[in-house]
């Protein structure tokens, strides 16, 4: 189950491995990213139903529409196992399409929690609830995998990486092949902010920061701008006309790899980026009051800073302006995975469905 750009981004290297572990894998885009396509990711080789449900104002209307859109399919014909990915409404509106039609479910990144359910809106529930009828769970870390074990979740649960990390990240984090290109004396600060939380008063708070840190010599902002209109015309109003900041168009996710590694800092409310950003060694404030993602803020690598504009400036400032932070927020750190969280999902559900179905002695459906 594909909705959205991470969603794609995260299961390729799982498609991927499946298919060389002999599985046969079927494809569903649901539309919630409409411009997304299978061929810009690598995902072109795979057979693919289009559900042709963009994602709605209301996310849980959108749940409702993928889940009986789904469940209309598979009544007649379903796959053996369905693998959804992360928190969005695609995801839970497969889990609940998989529920509904009794066929197996596989949560990919499972048991991140921010523990409260304003932020991520809706995400941290749509994961809980995902999360409370799959048979199999694979948990990033092992805090997501206590997480499930303490909210008893009964599916298997496997602490397996975030597959995010296996798609390319991990490589270009390796120590000695991250180019990092610094221009002398510049300090390059590249910004990505989407989040629904932050939309209204929280953009125009970053902007505000954005904009004061731009009397500052040395700095040069790049904001990569969301594919979603919503958000990068309400970027356009604020920061269009300040010569001193880029606003990029959506970038690949090879490019968007290669600017954060050009970067000496990242500012982002983003999940994606979170796991990216110590893998590749490049220092991280998040635009968020919480995250499911404390591993990294842990290890030293990221700071969470919410929205808050004095905050983000005087942050910005102190790693500009202290060696010894940077340096020590600059090492590569692996807390999110070692990029070989795939073949190990492959592997453990594979190995699930062949144990399932020899115990329900009935033929499996492909
Ligand atoms: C609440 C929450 O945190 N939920 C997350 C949400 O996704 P997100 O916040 O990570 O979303 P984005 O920031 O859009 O994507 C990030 C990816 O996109 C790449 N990128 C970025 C800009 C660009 O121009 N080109 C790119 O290629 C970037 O490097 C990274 O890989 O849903 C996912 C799916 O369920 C979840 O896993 C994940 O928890």
């Amino acid at each position: 189950m594909i909705g959205t750009r991470p969603e794609a981004i995260k299961l390729v290297p799982v498609a991927h491995s499946l298919a060389r572990a002999g599985a046969a894998v079927h494809l569903y885009f649901t539309g919630q990213h409409p411009g997304l396509e299978p061929a810009a990711h690598g995902l072109d080789a795979f057979p693919c139903t289009p559900l042709q449900q963009p994602g709605l104002p209301d996310p849980h209307e959108h749940v409702d529409r993928v889940a009986n859109g789904l469940a209309r399919i598979w009544k007649f014909r379903g796959p053996d196992m369905v693998m959804v990915q992360g928190d969005t409404s695609s995801a839970l509106g497969g889990a609940r399409a998989a529920v509904a039609s009794g066929i197996p479910l596989a949560h990919v990144e499972a048991g991140l929690r921010s523990f409260d359910s304003r932020q991520p809106w809706p995400e941290e529930d749509f994961r809980i609830e995902i999360d409370r009828v799959s048979d199999l769970l694979f948990a990033p870390t092992s805090t997501s995998a206590s997480n499930l074990i303490s909210e008893r979740c009964q599916g298997q649960v496997h602490i397996t990486g975030n597959t995010g990390i296996d798609a390319g990240v991990a490589d270009r984090g390796l120590p000695g092949k991250a180019p990092r290109h610094w221009p002398a004396g510049r300090f390059n600060i590249l910004v990505t902010c989407h989040r629904r939380e932050n939309w209204g008063v929280g953009f125009a708070a970053v902007s505000a920061a954005l904009v004061e840190l731009t009397r500052r010599p040395r700095i040069r902002i790049d904001v990569v701008l969301h594919p979603n209109p919503r958000v990068s015309e309400a970027m356009f109003e604020q920061l269009g006309h300040n010569a001193s900041i880029r606003l990029l168009p959506p970038l690949s996710h090879a490019a968007m790899l290669e600017a954060m590694l050009r970067s000496d800092l990242i500012l982002s409310d983003s999940g994606g980026v979170q796991e990216e950003a110590p893998t590749l060694g490049v220092p991280l404030l998040v635009l968020r009051d919480k995250t499911e993602r404390p591993e990294g803020v842990e290890q030293g690598a990221m700071r969470l800073v919410g929205t808050d504009s004095r905050r983000i400036i005087a942050s910005v400032d102190e790693i500009a302006g202290d060696r010894k932070l940077r340096a020590n927020m600059s090492q590569q750190r692996f807390p999110f995975g070692d990029g070989q969280a795939a073949p190990r999902i492959a592997a453990a559900a594979l190995q699930w469905l062949d144990r399932e179905y020899r115990d329900r002695s009935e033929p499996r459906r492909a």
